[in-house]
């Protein structure tokens, strides 16, 4: 498994000229777009790392599969699935139209970014800075990093240039989705998106929805079963934003990725898998990332359907 996970991070990063890394958020302009790694995590613990998979870069949408891990166990399914739908839209991550056109004016899912801002102001917590350790300390338990921070640079620049995620927060206040204060909602969303990670651990918190919600080594369960279940299900259908249905017949597993570059994939009962490739296609994936999980999911067989 070892050479074919490194011939295909090789194979792959000859496509990595064809993407863009992400401007809007201007830190993440810095990232090197070349750059190109995978990790895959055995539900025996066994780790297999190719190319950049020890090169820091921040969760972004990867982060709400975890946001929504706490408010279910916070609240559970009955609360969250009230203030946020289970559809997929077919529309950006960072669309705004349908949220006015839908009524209830509730967004569509939590991957999107109005619903991962939804999911942001119901974690239970009496200020930011609790609600954030509240979520570094699961994330901190399931790649065995205690060191797990947000990346204050990329936090910065994402608090200081996000007004369309600031127009989404404000309607859904506006609409009585959104309870709390605004600013400290957004304060909250920006700083979980921003906690910096690597391949190699992406293919840890992987293995962890694949197996079920427990540490694939020890058996310490983290979350609920029904949680993991929830999380994987969301990965399918909305995962890779409006690609997700394109992905769910080339690659064919729950997976998310966030507009850093990264990739987080659970392949149940298997593996987890981890990818971090800066440049992306126009719909916001890793180009390259996508296209080494092809060639692996090819290769090992992995697709569920
Ligand atoms: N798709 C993403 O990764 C988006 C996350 C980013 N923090 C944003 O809100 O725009």
């Amino acid at each position: 498994m070892q050479s074919q996970l490194e011939a295909a991070v090789e194979q792959a990063a000859r496509f990595t000229g064809e993407g863009k890394v992400a401007a809007y958020i201007p830190e993440l302009a810095k990232q090197d777009k070349n750059r190109l790694g995978a990790s895959v995590c055995l539900l025996d613990g066994t780790l297999l790392t190719a190319g950049d998979a020890h090169v820091p870069f921040t969760l972004q949408s990867i982060s709400k599969i975890f946001s929504l891990m706490v408010a279910l166990c916070d609240h559970g399914q009955r609360y969250v699935f009230e203030r946020v739908g289970k559809e997929p839209t077919g529309d950006p991550f960072n669309s705004i139209v349908k949220l006015e056109l839908i009524k209830p004016h509730k967004p569509l899912n939590p991957m999107i970014n109005a619903g991962a801002i939804a999911v942001a102001g119901m974690i239970a917590g009496a200020s930011v800075e609790e609600r954030l350790a509240r979520m570094l300390r699961l994330l901190r338990k399931m790649t065995g990093n205690p060191d797990l921070s947000v990346n204050e640079a990329v936090y910065r620049s994402e608090q200081e240039t996000a007004n369309r995620n600031r127009a989404l927060a404000y309607f859904l206040k506006d609409s009585g989705i959104l309870e709390g204060d605004v600013e400290e909602t957004l304060d909250f969303y920006f700083r979980h998106c921003a906690i910096e990670t690597t391949a190699a651990e992406l293919a840890r918190l992987g293995a962890v929805l694949a197996a079920d919600g427990c540490d694939p080594a020890s058996g310490e369960r983290f979350i609920p079963r029904e949680v993991a279940r929830i999380c994987k299900t969301f990965m399918v259908t909305c995962g890779m934003y409006n690609a997700s249905g394109a992905f769910a017949i080339d690659v064919g597993v729950p997976a998310k990725s966030g507009v850093a570059g990264g990739i987080m994939a659970a392949v149940p009962n298997r593996m987890g898998i981890g990818v971090y490739g800066p440049a992306l296609d126009d719909k916001g994936n890793s180009l390259a990332g996508v296209k080494l999980l092809e060639t692996i999911s090819t290769e090992w067989n992995l697709s569920i359907f």
